[in-house]
C-alpha cells in the first residue's frame, strides 16, 4: 500500500490507515474468495443448494462490507491528505446495498436474482407443441442461420414465452428492494444513479447520449441498406410502412449483432466470403485449441500466459449431466492465482471471438492482480469491457485470419469491394450493436427512477426498441409480456453501458496502439499481433486498475497520438468505418432509401391501455356498450 502511495507527508491518521488497509486487503480478498467459489459452484451447477449456498455467501459478503465500512468511517478523511490513502477509504466505505441493515430484505434480493437466472438459464423456448429447446446452442442457432421467417418467427416468441414471461412476476419486487436498499443511507438517489457512479463522473449520462446520436448516421445507414437487401430476400410485404425492420430476422436473438446474416446482405456477394466457422470444422479444430490460439494472440504482444489452474478449473464446454449457466463469463478468484472462463463453447466464429473476449478479461485481471484488492477493477465497467474486445479488431482483420490459417486469400487493400466487404462485416457486429448497447440501460435507468412502471414495462422496452434500433417485434407484444426479461443482463443484474462505452474507447485504443506501434495503412486493416510495443503500452493502462479516475487511464493509452484525450471520442470508430460510411451512402442514395424509421409509432405493439385495462378506458367502454344498446 505504502509503495503505491503518493510521496506525501503521513501523519497520523494515515499511518493507522495504513495499518487498517492492509489488515482489510487480505480479509477482503478471502471473503472476495469465498463469494465467487460460491456464485461457481451455483453457475456450474444450477440446484437449490447450489442457489442457497450463493445466498448465503451473499450475505456474509454484505455484512463483511458494512461492518468495514463502519470501520473505515472511523478515519477523518479531512485529515488525509495522501490521495491514494483517501481513495482506497472512499472504495471501503461505498458498499452499494449492503449499507442496508435489513439483511432479509438483502437476502430477498439475492434469491429474486438467482431465481430470474435459474428461470433465465434454465428456460426452454417452444417451437410448437412438442418441441421445445434451451437457448443455447439450440434457439441461437435457428436465429443465426434459418432463413424461413415462420421458423424464426416460432424461435424468436418462444424463448420470450419461456423467459422474460417467467421472469415477470419477480422483476417488480427486485426493483423496488434494490432501490430501498440503495437510497437507506442516502447517498443515491436510485439504482440507476448508483450503477452511473462507477464512472466518477456527474455527466456520464448527457455524455454518452451525445456519442450515441454522433454515431446515428452511421447507424441509419448501414440499418436502410440492410432493409432493402432483406426486403429482396423476405419479401416487401414483411416491411411496414413506418421504415422498422423484424426484430427476428437480424441472425441474433436480440438483434444486437447482425454478423449471421452476412451472408445475406453482404454488398459483394461473389467476392469470396470468409467462412471461419466452416474453417474452425475443416481443421478439426478442438475447443483447447480455441483457448490456446487466444492465449497466443495475448503472450505474442508480451501480455500474459494463462496460469495452470486457468486450464485445471475452468468450465469450457457444456456439461450433459447438469443445468449450468451458459451465457460465458470470465471470473477472478482475487487470490492473483486462479482466474477461469465459464463458457458452453461451441466450434463457431462467433464462440471464437467470445473466446478471445472472455480471456480479454483474464489478461486485465493479471496485469492489476499485485494491486491492492480495492483497485483489481476496470478504470471504469467499460475499460474491462474494451479491453475484452479490443484483440478482435486485430484478431479478425483478413491479414490476422491469414497468419493464423483460418483465411487462404485475403482482399488486397486496393481490392476495394473485398475491403468493403470486410467493413460491412465488421459494422454488422461494431455499428450495428451500439443503440441497443445504449437502450438496454435507458429502460433500466426509467425503470429505477420509477419513470417507468410495471404495467408499462413492456411499453417503455418497445418504446426504446422502435426508436433507437428501428426494429418491431414479428408478433404483436403487450404489456403482459416482459421481453427485457429475454436478455440475460436484465434477471442477471449486470450493468449494460459498459458495452456501449467499450464499443466507443475500444476504438481509440485500437487507433493509438497502432498508431504507437507503428503499423501503416487503414485503421481496419491493423493486426497488433505479436506487437510487443503496443502491448506494453496497453498493458500500462491496464496495470493501474481502478488506482486512478479512468480519464487518466485513457491518457495512459492515447497520450502523444493524434487521439490524446482524457474523454470518450467516437471520431476514431467513426475513422475506422469512414469507407464504409460513404459506400452506403452513396449505395442508398442509388436506391432512393429514405434513412431512418417512424421513431415514435411501433408497429405490432397493442396500444398498452385496453391491455392494462386503465380506468380511463373502462368507462369509456362503458359507455359505448350503454349506447349501442340504447340505439340497437
Ligand atoms: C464474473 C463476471 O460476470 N465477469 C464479467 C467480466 C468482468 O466484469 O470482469 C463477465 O464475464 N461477464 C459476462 C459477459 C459475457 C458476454 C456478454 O454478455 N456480452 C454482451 C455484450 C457484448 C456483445 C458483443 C461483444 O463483442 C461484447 C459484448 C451480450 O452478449 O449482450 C457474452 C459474450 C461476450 C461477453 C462479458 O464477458 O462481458
Ligand atoms: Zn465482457
Amino acid at each position: 500500500l505504502v509503495s503505491t502511495s503518493w510521496s506525501q507527508p503521513l501523519v497520523l491518521d494515515e499511518a493507522a490507515a495504513i495499518t487498517y488497509l492492509e489488515e482489510y486487503d487480505r480479509l477482503a480478498a478471502d471473503m472476495s474468495y469465498q463469494y465467487a467459489e460460491a456464485a461457481w459452484k451455483y453457475e456450474t451447477n444450477i440446484t437449490e443448494e447450489t442457489l442457497a449456498n450463493m445466498t448465503e455467501w451473499s450475505l456474509k459478503r454484505s455484512d463483511f462490507n458494512y461492518r468495514e465500512a463502519k470501520n473505515a468511517s472511523r478515519f477523518d478523511l479531512s485529515k488525509i491528505n495522501n490521495q491514494n490513502i483517501s481513495r482506497l477509504l472512499r472504495k471501503v466505505m461505498d458498499i452499494g446495498t449492503a449499507a442496508f441493515p435489513d439483511t432479509v430484505k438483502l437476502e430477498k434480493i439475492s434469491d429474486l436474482e438467482g431465481e430470474m437466472t435459474s428461470i433465465y438459464s434454465r428456460a426452454r423456448g417452444c417451437l410448437n407443441t412438442t418441441t421445445c429447446l434451451p437457448l443455447e446452442p439450440d434457439l441461437v442457432d435457428i436465429i443465426a442461420n434459418s432463413r424461413n421467417y415462420a421458423e424464426l418467427t416460432a424461435a424468436w416468441k418462444g424463448w420470450r414465452d419461456a423467459s422474460g414471461r417467467n421472469i415477470k412476476k419477480l422483476y417488480p419486487e427486485y426493483v423496488s428492494l434494490l432501490n430501498e436498499a440503495i437510497t437507506f443511507e442516502g447517498k443515491y438517489k436510485d439504482m440507476g444513479d448508483y450503477y452511473r457512479s462507477s464512472y466518477e463522473s456527474p455527466t456520464f449520462e448527457n455524455d454518452v447520449k451525445a456519442l450515441f446520436l454522433e454515431l446515428a448516421p452511421l447507424y441509419e445507414n448501414l440499418h436502410a441498406y440492410v432493409r432493402r437487401r432483406l426486403k429482396e430476400h423476405y419479401g416487401a410485404d414483411k416491411f411496414p410502412s413506418t421504415g422498422h425492420i423484424p426484430a427476428h430476422i437480424l441472425g441474433n436473438m436480440w438483434a444486437q449483432d447482425w454478423t449471421n446474416i452476412y451472408d445475406l446482405v453482404a454488398p459483394y456477394p461473389d467476392k469470396r466470403t470468409v467462412d471461419i466457422t466452416k474453417a474452425l470444422i475443416d481443421q478439426n479444430y478442438t475447443i483447447i485449441r480455441m483457448y490456446k490460439v487466444a492465449e497466443d494472440f495475448f503472450s505474442s504482444i508480451g501480455l500474459y500466459k494463462m496460469p495452470h489452474l486457468f486450464w485445471e478449473k475452468s468450465l469450457l464446454v457444456k456439461p450433459v449431466n447438469r443445468e449450468v449457466v451458459c451465457h460465458a463469463s470470465a471470473w477472478d478468484f482475487s487470490n492473483k492465482r486462479d482466474f477461469r472462463i465459464k463458457q458452453c463453447t461451441a466450434l463457431t466464429e462467433e464462440h471464437l471471438l467470445t473466446v478471445h473476449h472472455e480471456m480479454g478479461h483474464i489478461i486485465y485481471y493479471l496485469a492489476y492482480k499485485d494491486l491492492p484488492y480495492l483497485y483489481r477493477e476496470g478504470a471504469n465497467p467499460g475499460f474491462h469491457e474494451g479491453m475484452a474486445d479490443i484483440v478482435t479488431l486485430s484478431f479478425q482483420t483478413p491479414e490476422h485470419m491469414k497468419k493464423i490459417g483460418l483465411l487462404d486469400a485475403i482482399p488486397g487493400q486496393n481490392d476495394t469491394e473485398g475491403d468493403i466487404n470486410f467493413l460491412f462485416r465488421m459494422a454488422l457486429s461494431k455499428a450495428a450493436f451500439l443503440p441497443f448497447g445504449y437502450l438496454v440501460d435507458q429502460w433500466r435507468w426509467s425503470v429505477f427512477r420509477g419513470e417507468t412502471k410495471p404495467e408499462r414495462y413492456n411499453e417503455k422496452w418497445w418504446d426504446l426498441r422502435c426508436d433507437f434500433q428501428g426494429i418491431y417485434p414479428p408478433v404483436e407484444r403487450s404489456n403482459a409480456d416482459f421481453d427485457p426479461g429475454a436478455k440475460y443482463h436484465i434477471p442477471g443484474g449486470t450493468p449494460y453501458i459498459s458495452y456501449f462505452v467499450s464499443f466507443v474507447a475500444q476504438f481509440q485504443w485500437h487507433k493509438a496502439l497502432c498508431k504507437v506501434a507503428n503499423i501503416a495503412g487503414p485503421l481496419h486493416r491493423c493486426d497488433i499481433y505479436s506487437n510487443t510495443i503496443a502491448g506494453a503500452r496497453l498493458n500500462d493502462m491496464l496495470k493501474m486498475g481502478s488506482s486512478r479516475p479512468w480519464g487518466e487511464a485513457m491518457l495512459k493509452i492515447t497520450s502523444g497520438t493524434s487521439g490524446q484525450t482524457d474523454k470518450l471520442s467516437v471520431a476514431p470508430l467513426l475513422e475506422y468505418f469512414d469507407p464504409l460510411i460513404k459506400w452506403l451512402q452513396e449505395n442508398n442514395k442509388k436506391y432512393n432509401e429514405i434513412l431512418g424509421w417512424d421513431k415514435k409509432n411501433c408497429p405490432n405493439f397493442l396500444s398498452p391501455h385496453i391491455l392494462s385495462g386503465s380506468p380511463r378506458v373502462q368507462n369509456i367502454t362503458f359507455i359505448l356498450t350503454m349506447m349501442s344498446a340504447l340505439f340497437s
